[in-house]
C-alpha cells in the first residue's frame, strides 16, 4: 500500500487549496484524490460558456432528491462539479463572502475563533482583487477577483431599474455593507475563469510531494481502531495516511463517505449493516440549500443572450474572444444582483441573480425568445434536508432529502422577492425594453396563494448545499466537527469543505468554502491554533 502524510479527498474548491498548502512542506507526501478528469475542457476555462459545461454533463454530478410536499411533490436536482477544481470548475463564479453577521453568528453558537474578525484576513490573503482594496480587500493572495469584462445592456438597465425602485447602488458586496443592486466580482482573470485549480494547483501540480489522481473514486475510510488510516478506492486499491485524511468531497458526498465508513449516526449505520466507528448523529443531518424562483420578461428587441451561441453569430463572439479575450464570452452571464431586506429584518435576507436570457431549469423548457430572468433567492433558510444511506454500497447514491420549504419563512421570503422582482422589472429602465412578462403569468401577483403556488412549482437550487457535517462546541450533540474542523471521536480525520458551515451564509458559497479549507491546512499545519 502506498503511503502518504496527507489524503485529501476531493479535488474541488477546497481540496486545491487543502492539497495545495499542505504539499508547500516538501517534507510531506500529499495525495490527492479526484472522481472528475482534469479540468482541460475548453469550455470550463471561458466564463460565458459554464452553462454548455452543465448541458454536456461530463464534469458535473446531478444528485437527485426525494419528490418533496414543498416543491409541489418535485424532486431537487442538485447539480455539483464532478473535475478538479469541482464547483470551482462549473459555478457561475460569482465572489460573494456573505454577510459578517454570518460568520458572528457561528461565532455565537459557540464556535470561537469563527467571526467576522478572525475570518476577514483568511479572505484577504487568499485574494487578489482587481478593483479593490483597503480594508475588506486583499491584493496579494493566489485568488483573482475581477469585475469582468463585459456587462450585457440588460443587465446595467436592471441595476438602473432596481435604484428606480429605492436599492441603492453597491460597488462592493464584500464591503461595509452587502445591500444594494450592482454588479457582481467574479473569480476570472484576463478574461478567464480563476478556479480553485488555476488559482491553487496548477502551480503546486509541479511539486514532487504532491500526487494526483483523477478519474478514481474513494470508496471507504479506512480505520485502526477509530485512527483513519487511508482510504480505499471503488477499484480496491488502497492509500495509506501517515498524518490524516482530509475529506473536501463536497457537502453531499462527504457525509456519505462517512456513512460508509461507519461514522454517523449509530442507529441508521447498524440498519444497514455498517460497523460503527463513532457514533455522531448529526453526520447527514443539517442539510441546508439556498433556493431560488424567477420572474422573466421578453423584450421588444432581439437584445439578450439568446441563440448568441449560434450560427455565425456564435463564431464571430468565439473569435472575438479567441483574439481579445473579451465580449460576450468573458461574460459570466449571472452579471447582476444584489442584496435586499424583503422582511424588514435590517439586514439582507434576499438575494438576486440576473440572466441576461430567460433560462429555464429541469423539469421546465426555457422560453423560446429574448428576454431577462430576474431570479430573488432567499439567504438564510430555516429549512433543513438530510443525506442518507439508501445502502452499504457504495454504488447506491445517497437517500438525499433537500427539506425544500420545510420551513414557511422561506416560501414567505421568496414570495416576497417575486413582487420586489415584477416591481423591479416594471421600473422605467427596465419597462422601456420589456414587451410582456412572461413569469410569472400577470395578475398572479394579485393573490399570495397563487404566487405561493408559483413559487413551489418553480423553484430550484442554485447549489449551494451545505451544513451536513457541521462544526460545533462540545455542548452541541449534533456537531461533527470541533473548531479546528477535527472529526469528533475519531483520530486522524478532518473535514474542511462547505459540509463544516453550521448555518449557510448570506451569499454564494464558493469564497466561503476556500477559506474554510485555508483554515484547515493552517491548523493541520499548526499556522494557527485554537486550543479547542
Ligand atoms: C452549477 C453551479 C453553480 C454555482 N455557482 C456559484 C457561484 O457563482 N458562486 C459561488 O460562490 N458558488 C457557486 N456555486 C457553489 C460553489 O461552487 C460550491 O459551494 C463549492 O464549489 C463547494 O466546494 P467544495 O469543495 O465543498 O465541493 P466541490 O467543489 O463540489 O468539490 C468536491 C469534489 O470532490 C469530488 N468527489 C466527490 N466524491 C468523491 C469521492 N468519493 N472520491 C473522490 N472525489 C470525490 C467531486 O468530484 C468534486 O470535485 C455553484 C455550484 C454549482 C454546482
Amino acid at each position: 500500500m502506498e503511503k502518504f502524510d496527507y489524503i485529501v479527498v476531493g479535488g474541488g474548491s477546497s481540496g486545491c487549496v487543502m492539497a495545495s498548502r499542505l504539499s508547500e512542506d516538501p517534507g510531506a507526501r500529499v495525495l490527492l484524490i479526484e472522481s472528475g478528469r482534469r479540468d482541460d475542457a475548453a469550455f470550463i476555462k471561458i466564463p460565458a460558456t459554464f452553462f454548455k459545461v452543465i448541458e454536456k454533463g461530463r464534469d458535473i454530478v446531478a444528485y437527485v432528491g426525494e419528490p418533496a410536499e414543498g416543491v409541489n411533490g418535485r424532486p431537487s436536482v442538485v447539480l455539483q462539479g464532478n473535475v478538479i477544481g469541482g464547483g470551482s470548475s462549473v459555478n457561475a463564479m460569482l465572489y460573494v463572502r456573505g454577510q459578517a453577521e454570518d460568520y458572528d453568528g457561528w461565532a455565537q453558537d459557540g464556535n470561537r475563533g469563527w467571526g467576522y474578525s478572525d475570518v476577514l484576513p483568511v479572505f484577504r490573503d487568499l485574494e487578489t482583487n482587481m478593483e479593490h482594496s483597503g480594508e475588506f480587500h486583499g491584493t496579494e493572495g493566489e485568488l483573482h477577483v475581477s469585475e469582468t469584462g463585459f456587462h450585457h445592456p440588460l443587465s446595467r438597465a436592471f441595476i438602473r431599474a432596481a435604484q428606480e425602485t429605492g436599492i441603492p447602488y453597491n460597488p462592493d458586496f464584500n464591503g461595509s455593507d452587502q445591500t444594494g443592486v450592482g454588479f457582481y466580482q467574479t473569480t476570472t482573470h484576463n478574461g478567464r475563469r480563476w478556479s480553485a485549480a488555476e488559482a491553487f494547483l496548477r502551480k503546486a501540480e509541479k511539486r514532487k510531494n504532491l500526487k494526483i489522481i483523477t478519474e478514481a473514486r474513494v470508496a471507504r475510510i479506512l480505520f485502526e481502531g477509530t485512527r483513519a488510516v487511508g482510504v480505499t478506492l471503488e477499484d480496491g486499491s488502497r492509500y495509506g495516511a501517515a498524518g490524516e485524511v482530509v475529506l473536501c468531497a463536497g457537502a453531499i458526498e462527504t457525509p456519505r463517505l462517512m456513512q460508509l465508513s461507519g461514522i454517523g449516526n449509530a442507529k441508521h449505520l447498524s440498519d444497514h449493516g455498517i460497523e460503527v466507528v463513532a457514533d455522531l448523529p448529526g453526520v447527514g443531518e443539517n442539510y441546508q440549500d439556498h433556493l431560488e424562483t424567477t420572474v422573466q420578461g421578453v423584450t421588444k428587441d432581439p437584445i439578450s443572450f439568446y441563440r448568441q451561441d449560434k450560427g455565425l453569430r456564435g463564431a464571430l463572439h468565439m473569435a472575438q474572444y479567441l483574439a481579445t479575450r473579451t465580449g460576450m464570452l468573458a461574460s459570466n452571464v449571472v452579471e447582476s444582483g444584489g442584496f435586499i431586506d424583503v422582511s424588514d429584518v435590517g439586514l439582507p435576507d434576499l438575494q438576486l441573480h440576473v440572466l441576461p436570457f430567460m433560462v429555464g431549469w429541469a423539469d421546465r423548457e426555457p422560453i423560446e425568445e429574448h428576454g431577462i430572468a430576474i431570479g430573488p433567492c432567499f439567504l438564510r433558510p430555516k429549512s433543513r434536508g438530510s443525506v442518507k444511506l439508501r445502502s452499504a454500497d457504495f454504488k447506491d447514491a445517497a437517500l438525499f432529502d433537500a427539506g425544500s420549504f420545510s420551513h414557511n419563512d422561506d416560501l414567505e421570503i421568496l414570495v416576497r422577492g417575486v413582487k420586489k422582482s415584477i416591481e423591479i422589472l416594471e421600473a422605467p429602465s427596465l419597462a422601456r425594453l420589456i414587451k410582456r412578462r412572461a413569469l410569472p403569468e400577470p395578475g398572479i401577483e394579485n393573490s399570495d396563494d397563487a404566487l405561493k403556488d408559483f413559487v413551489r412549482q418553480t423553484a430550484k437550487t442554485v447549489f449551494h448545499p451545505v451544513g451536513t457535517a457541521k462544526m460545533g462546541p462540545d455542548s452541541d450533540s449534533m456537531a461533527v466537527v470541533d473548531t479546528e474542523l477535527r472529526v469528533r471521536g475519531v483520530q486522524g480525520l478532518r473535514v474542511a469543505d462547505a459540509s463544516i458551515m453550521p448555518r449557510l451564509v448570506s451569499g454564494n458559497t464558493n469564497a466561503p468554502t476556500m477559506m474554510i479549507a485555508e483554515r484547515g491546512a493552517r491548523f493541520i499545519t499548526g499556522k494557527e491554533t485554537l486550543n479547542c
